[in-house]
């Protein structure tokens, strides 16, 4: 049996159920390139030693060693940070695991995703979708954020963008992202992503960070350190703004 376990966005956020899979486990696998892992935490849960798995062991080897431990007929749990099926490519390993006569579950965490909008006060009925800032690859720049962010802001919903990952495995700090945003209004030139754009950034959640409402133009000289997600807010019910103009005074998440 295979179970995709997520722990949430930190220490202490793990659930009951997730806690029992996981100590049920024979073998147990875990990511960190989705999100930071409590692997102290999970070393307490778990009968045996917790093994890393890379983006390549999962995606490029189709999780060979997790179906290694499954055809010697043991339970194996892969634990990944946040939820462990939302914006992360695992659910391919739940189907895999199926249509090899493998039962599988998923386990949800409290996602990274929903903790943002929840911790900035903002509606998620008006969510307008999620898309990824990444570096450029090739010299070659997305232009998703552009198109989503444009839509969006016409139509009065809200964007979240998730951050890149660099090669070395380090997350993008929200500079980065905001420098990554500019370039991109450079090309387009159609005043998305203007300096005065108001943002809310949600920063090492779980891991002694906060949430701020802040421009665009200040994200891109701040200290701010990775993994971290920015929202692009819409037409702010007077709730909502309320909400977001207090973020700069909240305490760490
Ligand atoms: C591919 S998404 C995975 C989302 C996750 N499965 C969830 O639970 O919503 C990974 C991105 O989430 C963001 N992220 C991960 N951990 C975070 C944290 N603790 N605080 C803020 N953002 C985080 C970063 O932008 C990172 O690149």
């Amino acid at each position: 049996m295979f179970f995709l376990v997520g722990v949430g966005p930190g220490p202490g956020y793990i659930t009951e159920v997730a806690a029992r899979i996981i100590r049920e486990a024979d073998c147990v696998f875990y990511e960190d390139y989705t999100g930071p892992l409590d692997v102290e935490g999970l070393r307490r849960v778990a009968r045996s030693e917790p093994v890393r798995l890379t983006r390549r062991d999962l995606e490029e080897e189709s999780g060979r060693k997790i179906f290694e431990c499954l055809r010697e007929g043991r339970r194996a749990v892969l634990v990944t940070a946040g939820d462990p099926a939302l914006a992360t490519a695992h659910s391919a390993l739940v189907a895999l695991a199926r249509s090899r006569g493998y039962r599988a579950e998923v386990v949800p965490g409290v996602s990274i995703i929903c903790a943002a909008f929840s911790v900035s006060c903002l509606s998620i009925y008006k969510m307008g979708g999620v898309a990824t800032v990444t570096y450029p690859r090739g010299g070659v720049y997305s232009t998703r954020p552009y198109e989503l962010v444009e839509q969006n802001l016409k139509r009065g919903f809200h964007t979240l963008l998730l951050l890149d990952v660099r090669e070395d495995g380090a997350f993008m700090p929200p500079r980065d992202a905001a420098a990554v945003l500019m370039q991109l209004e450079e090309r387009e030139r159609r005043g998305v992503f203007t300096p005065a754009l108001p943002v809310v950034v949600v920063y090492r959640l779980g891991w002694g960070g906060s949430a701020l409402y802040t421009t665009l133009g200040d994200l891109a000289t701040s200290g701010i350190e990775g993994p971290a997600v920015v929202i692009v807010p819409s037409q702010l019910s007077p709730v909502e703004r309320e909400c977001v103009e207090g973020l700069a005074r909240r305490q760490a998440v």
